[in-house]
């Protein structure tokens, strides 16, 4: 992989980005199992006080990815504890005695990369790393059902017109300040859409970027579960951090940000004997309640192993992730998040 001038010496990270449930961990999940000796290391960032990615990340059973390699930075948005945690982390792993070839940087779903670029310049890390590029990790058949613009032609047709959107729900903004920052998109999820869909997806990236006023051609990648050439992810040598004004933001005028208007709390269930019911009830109160993001593991008596939920809008994915350990409780606990406002009482209620 190669190394431009500005970034020779340094070590490479990559801030792996996209909208909630888009398939980031799968992604770094498929960058580990390619890895090919490398040493990689990896911060993950959650929206919600209980990291679920970590767990899963660990779980992969992948020699290569150690408890150590993995340091989770839950409950807050990366961006806005950057001196209490996020330099920290990274001053912690350049200081093991093997550091990391190059660093992945998980941001939560909800999370704004561009403050998180733009924290590569303080002065610990700033000689030291630098962003070798920004992926964002798009959910195709999301993105094709509307969930991010409401139509790619009316949206072409207002960057036409150049200008500011306007009326731009909370989902929209943070997808549209994922693409902005990116040097490659990744369409994952190909297998959920049809190639009519695709061109729609890939339209509406292009169009998105456009409006933003990127100036830039969007590099777009095609996967499913975030499969990807290693060499073409993590060999951008883009120096994000010295390139921030091509990377336009919702967010310019702001003194930072605040995540208002999204919530996240903990449901506990207590034990699951049938998990294609629980599926089922979950993609019932998904649709009912607007529920943005599910995950988390499941007590099915009898079974030695966890059940991982996964719940992207209404799709539900459950299996048997690993056996539960000696030492840990069985405890049915889902994540559950969504724009504010989502009734935390009914929710709890209708899955208790
Ligand atoms: N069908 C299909 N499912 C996928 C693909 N990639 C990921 N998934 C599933 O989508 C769900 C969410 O994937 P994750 O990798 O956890 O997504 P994420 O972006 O890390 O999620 P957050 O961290 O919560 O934002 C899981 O159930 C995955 O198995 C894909 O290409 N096709």
């Amino acid at each position: 992989m190669t190394t431009g001038p500005l970034t020779a010496g340094k070590t490479p990270a990559t801030v792996i980005t996209g909208f909630l449930g888009a398939g980031k961990t799968t992604l770094i999940r498929s960058l580990l199992e390619q890895a090919g000796g490398r040493r990689l290391a990896l911060i993950i960032n959650e929206f919600g006080d209980v990291g679920i990615d970590g767990e899963i990340l660990r779980a992969c059973g992948d020699p290569t990815c150690t408890e150590d390699d993995v340091i989770e930075l839950a409950n807050g948005c990366l961006c806005c504890t950057v001196a209490d945690d996020f330099v920290p982390a990274i001053e912690k792993l350049l200081a093991r005695p093997q550091p990391p070839e190059h660093i992945i940087i998980e941001t939560s779903g909800l999370a704004l990369p561009k403050p998180l670029v733009q924290a590569f310049h303080w002065p610990a890390i700033k000689t030291r790393v630098t962003v070798d590029g920004v992926v964002a990790v798009v959910d195709a058949a999301a993105a094709a059902e509307g969930r991010f613009a409401p139509d790619p032609a009316a949206l072409a047709a207002q960057a036409a017109e150049a200008g500011q959107l306007d009326h731009e729900t909370p989902v929209e903004e943070v997808f549209e300040d994922q693409l902005l920052c990116a040097d490659l998109i990744v369409v994952n999820k190909t297998d959920l859409v049809d190639a009519a869909d695709l061109a729609k997806v890939e339209d509406l990236i292009r169009a998105a970027m456009a409006e933003g006023g990127t100036g830039r051609e969007a590099k777009i990648l095609r996967a499913s579960n975030g499969k990807v050439d290693p060499v073409v992810l993590l060999g951008v040598s883009a120096g994000a951090e010295d390139d921030l004004a091509n990377r336009p933001s919702h967010h310019d005028e702001e003194e930072g940000h605040d995540h208002d208007d999204f919530t996240s709390f903990v449901v506990d269930l207590g034990p699951q004997p049938d998990p294609a019911a629980l599926a089922k009830t979950l993609e019932r109160v998904a649709a009912a309640h607007g529920v943005l993001r599910l995950k988390g593991f499941i007590d099915v008596p009898g079974k030695p192993m966890r059940l991982l939920v996964q719940g992207v809008g209404t799709r539900i994915q459950t299996h048997f992730d690993r056996f539960w350990k000696p030492d840990e409780p069985r405890r049915s606990r889902l994540v559950v998040i969504g724009e504010t406002g989502l009734d935390r009482d009914a929710v709890t209620a209708a899955l208790g």
